[in-house]
């Protein structure tokens, strides 16, 4: 499914000189335009580069509850924690849980920007625990040991950092500034933050490329272009020039030209590939909107073409209420014949677009799909038995893989642990018992925290033995924290656990 990329590992690395200048002219014809299915093609607003593929599904960013537009600058808390203690991961909305990995301001700082720039003491991504930076190993290179000198700098401007970054992308590039949401908060310090983790990591050549290759891709619905990369470079080391002052020197921003340059590059190539086999984005339409309790709903939509994807994966979705803002969720259903797609949605509080798709959204609105991803999907070749535990909308992609088990007609077990906190939460406990009444093979317990007085992960523990078994975990960052470390006590060896990336390649030591 990857890209046929360059990955260009060295392109640029000829020194620290010159800026990283496109390989590839933008695509032809690639235009950054959106059409409605009766409007034709318009413009798009995009977003340069560089949001990691965090995943916020229903626990997306928020915006204050009184806000009737994404105008403000106050930023919202983001909720969707890091998975600080868990093993690295790979970067992915997926990963198993295997411990692996997962600006030419040359000296000067650059003019202060105007007091208009975005606020530096809003909250930024979600940083719900710490994850300690790996030490630079014995064996990292001299440009990965530069970086993190650089990182442990700034790291405690974090936010100043991202504000200044911002700040000269817009001044300095103010055509850049449509193309980002309106509201730059719940998602400004995404950009930055997504290049500082992957300089961080530019050893692990085995993480990262595939996790830029998806990064490149996924970008493209943002209308991103190679010509945008320059830009966001030069404004990353002009941020980088004025907080690291200590440790910033030529041989330092050497370095993260060099590293730059090649993130750029492998994210430019792995779009350009992809633009030669799907669209940038689809169009969905709302077919049915089923509200299955005051917050949450099943949304249903037909793409205006074909939609290839897996059970277990994920895609980003954007509603016309709020344009450019793009949330994560998990394909509800196997692929089916009627090329339809559902989606779990909760309206968490002041979420931007899950209340719009709970509350708003109804048969006939159109929205927009990024293109699939994640790789929480089953591995037909095997016949081990299924260990899926869901937590909340978290049951969505485990019904996607029951799904895909039956239509794979393999016989394997599968046992799933539908998890909420109360029994009017277990929304969609009829359809997985249905399905456990039509497949024998299937085993559906509801754990309710109230009468079990336990949390979802410890109920697990009371059953097995689960050595025979592939665990998949699937609900908010707690769960799969407090999943992986039970399902781990219980002898599940690590590289055999799935489970959505809470947060790529930020988790301990990847
Ligand atoms: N909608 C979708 O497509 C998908 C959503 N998700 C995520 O699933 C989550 C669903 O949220 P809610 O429905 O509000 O779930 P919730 O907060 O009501 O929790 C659901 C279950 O998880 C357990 N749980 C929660 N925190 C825990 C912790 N710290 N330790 C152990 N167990 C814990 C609870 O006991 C409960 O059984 C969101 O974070 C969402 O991002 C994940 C994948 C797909």
């Amino acid at each position: 499914m990857d890209a046929p990329t360059t990955t260009s590992a060295d392109s640029g690395s000829g020194g620290g000189g010159g800026w990283f200048t496109p390989r590839k002219a933008p695509p032809a014809g690639a235009s950054t335009d959106q059409e409605t299915p009766s409007e034709g093609r318009k413009v798009t607003p995009i977003r340069p580069v560089g949001r990691p593929e965090r995943i916020s599904r229903d626990r997306e960013d928020t915006v204050p509850a009184q806000s009737a537009a994404p105008a403000a600058e106050a930023a919202p808390a983001p909720q969707y924690a890091s998975a600080a203690g868990t093993p690295p991961q790979q970067p992915g909305p997926h990963a198993t849980a295997r411990p692996h990995a997962a600006q030419q301001g040359q000296g000067s700082s650059p003019a202060h920007p105007p007091h208009s720039a975005p606020s530096a003491q809003a909250p930024t991504a979600p940083r719900a625990e710490p994850t300690p930076r790996p030490a630079p190993g014995p064996e990292a290179s001299p440009d990965a040991r530069l970086i993190r000198r650089t990182l442990e700098e700034v790291g405690p401007d974090a936010d100043k950092v991202t504000s200044y970054f911002y700040a000269l992308l817009f001044v300095r590039h103010p055509e850049l500034r449509p193309l980002f949401p309106a509201s730059m908060d719940t998602q400004r310090d995404r950009l930055l933050k997504a290049l500082l983790t992957a300089a961080e990591h530019a050893d692990n050549k085995s993480v990262l490329v595939p996790y830029l290759k998806n990064l490149g891709r996924g970008h493209r619905k943002y209308g991103t272009q190679p010509e945008h990369y320059p830009a966001v470079g030069e404004c990353l080391i002009g941020a980088l020039t004025r907080y690291a002052t200590t440790t910033w020197d030529q041989e330092t921003e050497a370095a993260w030209v060099r590293t730059y340059t090649t993130i750029s590059q492998v994210m430019i190539d792995a779009a350009a590939a992809d633009e030669l086999r799907a669209p940038a984005w689809w169009y969905g339409e709302v077919v049915s909107h089923d509200l299955r309790t005051s917050d949450i709903a099943v949304v249903t939509v037909r793409p205006d073409q074909p939609y290839p994807f897996l059970a277990g994966q994920y895609t980003s979705l954007e509603t016309p209420w709020w344009p450019r803002i793009w949330r994560h969720y998990s394909f509800a259903s196997a692929p089916r014949s009627d090329g339809l797609l559902s989606f779990h949605v909760k309206a968490v509080p002041a979420g931007w677009v899950s209340n719009a798709l709970v509350h708003r959204a109804r048969p006939g609105d159109v929205i927009r799909l990024g293109p699939p991803s994640g790789s929480m999907t089953v591995d037909h070749s095997s016949d081990s038995g299924l260990l899926c535990l869901g937590g909340g909308t978290g049951i969505a992609p485990i019904k996607a893989l029951v799904e895909d088990v039956a239509e794979h007609g393999q016989r394997r077990r599968v046992e799933v642990f539908y998890g909420a906190r109360t029994d009017h939460d277990l929304y969609d406990i009829d359809t997985m018992l249905r399905l456990q009444q039509t497949h024998p093979w299937l085993a559906v317990r509801p754990i309710v925290d109230q009468q079990a007085h336990l949390q979802l992960p410890d109920a697990v523990r009371e059953y097995g033995p689960w050595n025979e078994y592939d665990a998949y975990l699937s609900g908010p960052p707690g769960m799969i924290r407090n999943g992986v470390d039970a399902l781990r006590d219980i002898g599940i060896p690590v590289d055999r656990i799935r489970h959505d990336s809470v947060e790529e390649l930020v988790a301990t030591g990847n």
